[in-house]
């Protein structure tokens, strides 16, 4: 009995003496790895391939200068499967073509009525348009929806691309703003009286599915250490 009412105190204050000394050892290791970064050579800069133009221009406004990479305009193949496995093959076949680093994403537009469906493909919305997605809703109380964007970084053929998701809650509404890209128009994030379509560009960009996977992107890219020679030591 006084041995188990013991033990409890003798633990806590273990901790207690202990908790200062791996708080200082763990910061100190997050410096250390800070400081040596694992450099990773390439033959030639990172190169974002989509062949959606609309894309291109948010990503580009998204990362500005903040990591070093080129853009190349290429219609990827419509795949079919889970958002991440395209992601990743659409990665592998771009990194085959241009035979280098490559950046690629895919994006999806998700019901919770329909378990994540319709995800996406292009074709999608050119057949349907706005209203047939609001219609896919009809039989449904919850509009619910989400925007998915996974990026896939691939060193070069043959290398295993690495993902970043990026995902923005809201619902499903009639067509509202231009029209000029995708979905925008018929989705509403959480917290907003707008749609995607009806706010300014900045303003999307602070919230959107592509501007959270790029933060997960930049986040990497400070990690790692991209340096382009071109030698034999290059991926
Ligand atoms: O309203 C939107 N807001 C967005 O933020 C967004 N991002 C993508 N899309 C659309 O979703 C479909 C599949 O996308 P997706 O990933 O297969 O792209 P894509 O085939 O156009 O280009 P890519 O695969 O060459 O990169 C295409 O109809 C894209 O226009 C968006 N629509
Ligand atoms: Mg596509």
């Amino acid at each position: 009995m006084t041995s188990i009412s013991l033990l409890p105190k003798f633990d806590i204050s273990q901790n207690y003496l202990l908790n200062p000394i791996r708080v200082t050892l763990g910061l100190w290791v997050k410096e250390a790895m800070a400081l040596v970064r694992a450099e990773v050579v390439l033959k030639k800069p990172v190169t974002f391939v989509t062949g959606n133009a609309k894309k291109l221009e948010e990503v580009k406004m998204i990362l500005g200068n903040s990591i070093p990479f080129s853009t190349l305009r290429v219609d990827l193949p419509e795949l079919q499967g889970e958002p991440e496995e395209i992601s990743k093959e659409k990665a592998r076949i771009a990194a085959k073509q241009i035979d280098g680093a490559v950046l690629v994403e895919d994006t999806c537009l998700c019901f919770n009525a329909l378990h994540g469906l319709p995800g996406f493909e292009k074709w999608f919305l050119q057949k349907l348009g706005h209203e047939g997605l609001n219609n896919m809703l009809a039989a449904y109380k919850d509009k619910s929806a989400y925007a998915l964007c996974v990026f896939s970084l691939a060193l070069g053929p043959g290398f295993e691309p690495t993902t970043f998701v990026g995902r923005t809650e809201g619902k499903i509404v009639p067509a509202r703003g231009p029209a000029d890209f995708g979905w925008d128009p018929v989705f509403q994030p959480d917290g907003s009286d707008f749609t995607y379509a009806e706010m300014p560009k900045d303003e999307k960009n602070k919230i959107s599915h592509r501007r959270r996977a790029l933060d997960k992107v930049r986040d990497h890219f400070r990690e790692y250490d991209f340096v382009v020679r071109n030698d034999d030591s290059q991926v």
